[in-house]
C-alpha cells in the first residue's frame, strides 16, 4: 500500500516560559492510501491539534510532516495554500457550507480553488451527488438542508477535487446516533473508493469498530490500539 502521509517526531506545544504546555510529545505515524483511522482521547488531549497540523493549518513545534513524499514547508503561506487545495478535503462538525451559495455552487467552488476544468467538476458534481444521493438538493441553499443532508454535503465538498487526504473533526457532533453513523458509513465508503487516507477525530466510541484503525491520545503520546481487543473493550465496558 501506498505511503500518502507520514509524520516524523511532530511534537506541538502552546505558551512559553512557565506556562509551556507540551500537547503533543512526540508523535511517528505513516498513513497508507485508502486506510481509515480513528482519533480518540479524552478532552483537551491534543485531537483537533493533531488533525490541524495533519490539514497544514497549524505548524509543529518540532517535527516534519510529509504528505506523498514531500516535505511540508510551514513557513511558506502559499504553498500550505496549494498543499489544502489540492491534497487535502476537510469535514467540520458543523458543514459549514457558504450560505448564500447553492449546494452546487458550494461544491463548484472546491473544484475551481484546485484549479480543475469545468467539464471536471460537473462531472464530479454529478457523480458524488447521486452516490450521496443529493440530486434533489442541488438548487437548494444550505439553510434548506437538514444536518444530516448538510453533512452529505460536506462529505461531497471533500472529495470533489479528489485530495489524497480527508480529514473530519467531530463530524457527528451535531447529529443523532442513526445519521451520525450513516454520515460516517457513507464518509468511510466514499473515501475507500477514492483510496484516500481517511483521519476523523470522534468521541463517540461507537463508530469505532468501523475503522480500519484506533488511534489514542494521552498525556501527549499517540499510541494505536488494536481493532479486535480496542471494540471488544469497548463493547463490553459501555453502560
Ligand atoms: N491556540 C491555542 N493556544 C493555547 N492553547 C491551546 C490552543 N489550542 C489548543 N490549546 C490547548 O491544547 C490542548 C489540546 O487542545 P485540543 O483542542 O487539541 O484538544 P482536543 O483533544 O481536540 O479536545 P476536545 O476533545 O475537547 O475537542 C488543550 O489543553 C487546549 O487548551
Amino acid at each position: 500500500m501506498k505511503n500518502i502521509m507520514t509524520c516524523i517526531g511532530i511534537a506541538k506545544s502552546y505558551g512559553s516560559g512557565d506556562i509551556l504546555e507540551h500537547v503533543l510529545k512526540r508523535v511517528d505515524l505513516e498513513f497508507h492510501e485508502g486506510q481509515a483511522s480513528v482519533l480518540v482521547g479524552p478532552s483537551g488531549s491534543g485531537k483537533t491539534t493533531l488533525l490541524s497540523i495533519l490539514g497544514c493549518l497549524l505548524a509543529p513545534s518540532e517535527g516534519q510532516l510529509l504528505i506523498t513524499d514531500q516535505h511540508v514547508n510551514f513557513t511558506d503561506k502559499s504553498s500550505l495554500t496549494e498543499v489544502r487545495r489540492q491534497k487535502l478535503g476537510f469535514i467540520f462538525q458543523h458543514a459549514q457550507l457558504l450560505p448564500f451559495l447553492t449546494i452546487e455552487e458550494n461544491l463548484a467552488i472546491v473544484g475551481r480553488n484546485a484549479g480543475m476544468m469545468e467539464e471536471d467538476i460537473k462531472q464530479r458534481l454529478d457523480g458524488l451527488l447521486h452516490r450521496l444521493e443529493l440530486q434533489a438538493m442541488r438548487y437548494k441553499h444550505p439553510a434548506q438542508l437538514s444536518g444530516g443532508q448538510r453533512q452529505r454535503v460536506a462529505i461531497a465538498r471533500a472529495l470533489l477535487h479528489r485530495p489524497s487526504i480527508v480529514l473530519a473533526d467531530e463530524p457527528t457532533a451535531a447529529l443523532d446516533w442513526n445519521t451520525g453513523k450513516t454520515v460516517v458509513e457513507l464518509l468511510l465508503e466514499q473515501a475507500r473508493t477514492e483510496q484516500a487516507v481517511l483521519v476523523v477525530v470522534t468521541h463517540d466510541t461507537r463508530m469505532l469498530p468501523l475503522f480500519d484503525r484506533i488511534l489514542s491520545i494521552a498525556d501527549g503520546i499517540l499510541s494505536e490500539q488494536e481493532q479486535t481487543a480496542a471494540a471488544e473493550n469497548i463493547f463490553y465496558t459501555q453502560p
